[in-house]
């Protein structure tokens, strides 16, 4: 395996107006790594992930892709290479059964035979996408649930069913936006153990913005740290924890709020 990282920014800056939400952020991420992107509220962390998915462009900087300047591309581009994102407020299709939400991704990502598409039959892919959507199912616990309407779903459920249809797109990169949001702490350690299986089966590299500092710590291999819009620290959860520059940063942002 190379050890070229799968995603790497450099000098990224992003402005709005005359607010610079992303200032000449650079660092990378390990292939088939689990890497946090952490900081206190404001510090850029979505605007950052809304530039390597392809929502908005850099002002300035670049983002490569597995070695390729990726900067400026759109999220539909990305997401055929294989850079998907999940969104904190999930995009199921709530009338639709469980299983349906994943075959519909399978379908998204399929590319229908020459032949099929000649005679107007789909039943291989078909079969080929129920397979699909079945091991995924599986893998995310969700088997059993595979007939239920995905409305009956509780929260924790849910996340992880968003999380299956992103793998259904057959990703090389999933960047997580705060997976953990709203989470019960049980439905928490499912949710971290769905992510490591993701990562150590799928062979996928998982990015994660989040708050929930324990499940951060407890997951990442490595964790960029910003503030203000810039790289503070980079580093194992273990350094970063215990950083005073982090600590302070996070004192002195919930002093500002007090
Ligand atoms: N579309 C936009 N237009 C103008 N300003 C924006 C826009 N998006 C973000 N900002 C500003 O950029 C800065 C960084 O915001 P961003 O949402 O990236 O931070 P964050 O670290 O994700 O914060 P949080 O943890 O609160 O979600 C903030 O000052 C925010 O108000």
């Amino acid at each position: 395996m190379s050890d070229a990282p799968i995603l790497e920014v450099r000098n990224l800056t992003r402005k709005f107006g005359g607010l610079t939400a992303v200032n000449n952020l650079s660092f990378a991420v390990r292939r088939n790594s689990i890497h946090g992107l952490i900081g206190p509220n404001g510090a850029g962390k979505t605007t950052t992930f809304s530039l390597i998915s392809g929502y908005y462009s850099p002002t300035s900087g670049q983002i490569l892709y597995d070695g390729k300047d990726v900067s400026g591309l759109k999220t539909s581009r990305l997401a055929q290479r294989g850079l998907i994102r999940t969104f904190q407020g999930t995009t199921l299709f709530q009338e639709f059964s469980v299983m349906d939400n994943v075959r519909v991704g399978c379908h998204r990502s399929a590319r229908a035979g020459f032949v099929s598409r000649i005679i107007g039959s789909d039943a291989p892919v078909e079969r080929a996408a129920d397979r699909k959507a079945r091991e995924i199912l599986d893998l995310f616990d969700l088997g059993a649930l595979a007939d239920e309407p995905t409305s009956s779903l509780p929260h924790g459920h849910q996340r992880a069913l968003g999380m299956a249809v992103a793998l259904a797109a057959d990703p090389v990169v999933i960047l997580l936006d705060e997976p953990f949001t709203g989470m019960n702490p049980e439905e928490t350690r499912r949710m971290m153990e769905h992510v490591r299986r993701v990562r150590d089966e799928r062979d996928i590299t998982i990015m994660l913005v989040e708050h929930d500092m324990q499940a951060v710590m407890g997951l990442c291999d490595r964790i960029t740290v910003m503030n203000f819009g810039q790289l503070l620290t980079e580093g194992a959860p273990e350094e970063v924890r215990t950083d005073p520059r982090v600590i302070e940063a996070y004192l002195g942002r919930a002093e500002d709020a007090a």
